[in-house]
């Protein structure tokens, strides 16, 4: 499965506002932005909450995290196979809040190739972006972790880690995709963005948090 580009992916992470019952209530603004914008928009829920919203959702939906475990006793932990049965689209990997070993994104990079489900690893800075290139996975979103969750856009106030990502993954592999988070939650920031050369953004309070999500959505992709 591929993502039409420039593409909005919605980390849902583990706020109370996209949780439970508020998490399906989030997923169907993303829904409604997406069929008012013409805009891919994907929601990145809690395991728990994947299957509910893909069936009451027609959106793409991409898991927090896969552990890299075969089957068997992993108590707590959650199987590729699990995901695959509950209908999602692929996986966030390797994000600042659930960091993993190079050998464990490999793993789940490649069963996600041999399921055809989208991948999308996060790096921190310029280097790390090569390094998960090398990889080949969908999508690289390059997010400095000192920059995420307090408003202060990447595209804008860290143009170069953007800028760099996209030169360098694509001097690697010109297939892998390169987005970019931390802070972004408005238009201008999207479209900044967009102007370094990223195909897209992740998120998430900026949305998450917003009075309505939905018209945070539309702002967010009303200078794209
Ligand atoms: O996964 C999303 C990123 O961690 C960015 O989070 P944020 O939009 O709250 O800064």
């Amino acid at each position: 499965m591929s993502l039409k580009t420039p593409v909005v992916i919605l980390n849902f992470k583990t706020y109370l506002e996209s949780s439970g019952k508020k998490a399906l209530d989030l997923a169907k603004a993303l829904e409604s932005a997406g069929e008012e914008s013409g805009i891919a928009m994907v929601a990145v829920p809690q395991a728990i909450d994947v299957y509910r919203i893909k069936n009451k959702t027609n959106i793409p939906v991409l898991a927090q995290h896969i552990d890299a475990i075969s089957a068997g006793g992993h108590t707590g932990s959650n199987l590729f196979e699990s995901f695959l049965a509950s209908g999602v689209d692929g996986t966030l990997l390797n994000h600042s809040e659930c960091r993993m070993t190079l050998a464990d994104i490999a793993e789940i990079v490649k069963k996600t190739k041999e399921a055809e489900l989208i991948s999308c690893v996060c790096t921190n800075n310029i280097e790390t972006s090569m390094a998960a290139a090398t990889l080949a996975p969908d999508y690289v979103a390059v997010e400095p972790p000192e920059l995420i969750g307090t408003g202060i856009p990447v595209s804008q106030a860290e143009p170069e880690v953007v800028e760099g990502s996209v030169s360098k993954v694509k001097a690697i592999n010109k297939d892998v995709k390169v987005l970019c988070g931390a802070g972004i939650s408005t238009g201008d920031d999207m479209a900044a963005a967009i102007e370094l050369g990223a195909e897209g953004v992740l998120l998430a309070s900026g949305i998450i948090k917003a009075e309505s999500p939905k018209d945070a959505l539309l702002d967010l992709v009303s200078k794209i």
